[in-house]
């Protein structure tokens, strides 16, 4: 089984809002609501991969020192294993976009189950309302 390490960011505003995103149509798990990040390249270190992937899909820059890591998931897709570190960001420079995405939602951390998420995200779920609530 292939092992894919994707690095994911949990946004969080001011009032305690969590950014999800819409994977776009044409994607696998098109129209699921995920956490921006993306798969680890070769030659990156996994905060340098989300820093970039946060200009790429949102437009905003963010500083290493300002990611704090949460969880991680760790799942069984069908078809490979996904690793996938959870960090939390609070502070940023720009206004979040939707660059890559179908759609930009900030949810309170009571309403993340009313997103439909990959099933990767489910356990992570718990880990953002203890942090927040
Ligand atoms: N960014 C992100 N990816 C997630 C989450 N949950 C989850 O299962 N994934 C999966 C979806 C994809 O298989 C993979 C993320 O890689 P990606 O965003 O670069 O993948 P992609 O579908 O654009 O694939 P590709 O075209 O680059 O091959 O991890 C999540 O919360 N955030």
């Amino acid at each position: 089984m292939k092992l894919v390490l994707v690095v994911a960011c949990a946004l969080i505003d001011a009032d305690g809002r969590v950014l999800l995103a819409q994977r776009p149509a044409g994607k696998a798990m098109a129209g699921l609501w995920e956490f921006p990040g993306g798969k680890v390249e070769a030659g990156e270190r996994p905060e340098e991969t989300l820093i970039r992937e946060l200009h790429e899909e949102l437009g905003i820059a963010v500083k290493e020192p300002c990611l704090a890591p949460l969880t991680f998931a760790s799942h069984a897709y069908a078809d490979f294993h996904l690793l996938m570190p959870l960090f939390v960001c609070r502070r940023w420079d720009g206004i979040v976009a939707a660059r890559e995405h179908a759609a930009l939602a900030w949810v309170r951390p009571n309403k993340l189950r009313d997103y439909p998420m990959p099933e990767a995200d489910i356990p992570l779920i718990p880990h953002l309302t203890g942090l927040l609530l």
